[in-house]
């Protein structure tokens, strides 16, 4: 199957724009005001209004409370929602919309076990722990904690760019990969040509470099 690529931390039209023409499969949007890539409604109504069909608008919560998360999704139409802090199975669900649960994998864990309660959950986003941090810390985890032969979807975040996707596919075979920091020119902004990079080398990897346009 095809490794889709996400690109999070959007916060502005043209950058949702690039990943869309770079062929990413979905953008993400940070609801949460302490990240340097946090956006407004007004911000990310207009990221999504833009975007054409088939590519999925993710919102990235941590720790949101019901009421705050309920009064935002009448605001900004998206497709997926990211759980990113230490919300419950139950805090996830009832909110009519899919979820992905970001788990941050902390060294010698058990990631199958810590993920098993998530059984909603459409995928497992698997992010690097780093204390004091919900994520985004441009820090990569040990891709061998990745449990193999899961049915589950696994989208491999933490510490992504250009130079290390395609071993982080060949390694850990993903569903799909999320990158933000590795793609940027400053916290917030990303860089064009570093998410062509990206998504180029995302392709590549599946078809050992040579794909000849059959995978995107
Ligand atoms: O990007 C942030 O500031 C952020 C804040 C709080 C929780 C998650 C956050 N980012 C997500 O973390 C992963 C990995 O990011 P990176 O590629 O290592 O920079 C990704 O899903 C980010 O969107």
């Amino acid at each position: 199957m095809r490794v889709r690529s996400k690109i999070c931390g959007i916060t502005r039209v043209e950058d949702a724009l690039a990943a869309v023409e770079a062929g990413a499969d979905a953008i993400g949007l940070v609801f949460y005001a302490r990240s340097p890539r946090a956006v407004s409604v007004e911000q990310a109504v207009a990221i999504v209004r833009a975007l054409p069909p088939f590519v999925t608008s993710v919102g990235l919560f941590v720790n949101m409370p019901r009421e705050q998360l309920q009064a935002l999704l009448a605001q900004v139409p998206l497709d997926l929602l990211q759980f990113h802090g230490d919300e419950s199975p139950a805090d996830c669900e009832g909110f009519a919309r899919p979820y992905i649960k970001a788990l941050r994998v902390r060294a010698g864990e058990d990631v199958a076990a810590t993920m098993a309660p998530y059984a909603s959950a459409r995928g497992i986003l698997l992010d690097t722990f780093v204390e004091g941090l919900p994520g985004g810390t441009g820090a990569a985890f040990d891709w061998s904690l990745v449990p193999q032969g899961v049915s589950r979807p696994i989208i491999l975040a933490g510490g992504l760019d250009a130079s290390n996707v395609a071993s982080a596919i060949r390694q850990v075979r993903p569903y799909a990969v999320d990158v933000s920091g590795g793609v940027e020119a400053s916290k917030g902004i990303k860089d064009a040509s570093k998410i062509r990079a990206f998504v180029r080398a995302v392709v590549d990897a599946q078809c050992d470099g040579d794909c000849g346009g059959a995978v995107n």
